[in-house]
């Protein structure tokens, strides 16, 4: 049964884009809205499923293989419950694979160009050789300080001029051509940061959180082993 006055996190195609851990994100985001007191129910949408609903509040798209990525387009393409949430105002996640779903297009590694969902001014084409490994940015234009995470991808994305930049790489690779990481429009966040990127991130996570909220959140007690899993992360980038 659906509570109405719960906060609900779409987990989209889990069974396509979930090669790379990423539904950890869903966890976390409830995880953080409960210790506070909120209600938070995770919807997960397989590509069985006829079309992807509309009445979620966050959307979550990970990380998948090229050929994952054209089924998740094909799958989302269909019925546009995606494009109808975003106008509503959902808030959507997209990493990796996702970022490269949710954006204007992509091309595979056999050369072929793929058309994507269109939700966000960013493209892809593939570089020479596999991004993998630490990826750290700081990311001061949306206030969120360090990301870390890490990264498993072969494509390289421009972000156009109707997005922004997630935010700027310290180590690693990130969208590749121009020092850039993940892209930024509205209220969709899109990053090559694996980890998963909210367990690794609490502040995009909350971040993200107090825009479906529609309000801030309260402070959570720090969380010693987060702190050192991220410092000891960011040592490991070097
Ligand atoms: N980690 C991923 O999601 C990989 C995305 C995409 N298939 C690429 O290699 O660029």
């Amino acid at each position: 049964m659906t509570d109405d006055s719960a906060i609900r996190i779409a987990l989209v195609v889990p069974d396509l884009l979930g090669t790379y851990g990423d539904r950890g994100n869903a966890l976390v985001l409830a995880q953080r809205l409960r210790w506070r007191g909120h209600r938070a129910e995770i919807v997960t949408v397989l590509s069985s499923a006829e079309t992807l609903p509309d009445s979620c509040d966050i959307y979550l798209l990970g990380g998948g293989e090229d050929v994952a990525q054209q089924a998740a387009v094909n799958f989302l393409a269909r019925g546009d419950g995606l494009r109808r949430a975003v106008d509503a105002g959902a808030v959507v996640l997209g990493v990796c694979g996702g970022l490269q779903v949710l954006g204007t297009s992509f091309t595979t590694g056999d050369g072929v160009t793929h058309r994507g969902l269109g939700l966000i001014d960013i493209s892809t084409e593939p570089g020479e050789r596999r991004a993998i490994g630490e990826l750290s940015t700081r990311s001061e234009e949306h206030e969120l300080g360090l990301l870390t995470g890490f990264e498993n991808h072969l494509g390289r994305s421009r972000v156009g001029p109707a997005a922004r930049p997630l935010g700027r790489v310290l180590h690693g690779v990130g969208n590749g051509a121009d020092e850039t990481e993940g892209a930024v429009s509205e209220r969709i966040v899109c990053t090559y940061l694996h980890g998963p990127a909210l367990a690794r991130n609490p502040l995009l996570a909350d971040t993200m959180l107090s825009w479906a909220v529609g309000e801030s959140l309260s402070e959570l007690p720090p969380f010693p082993e987060l702190t050192e899993l991220r410092s000891e992360r960011v040592k490991a980038a070097g």
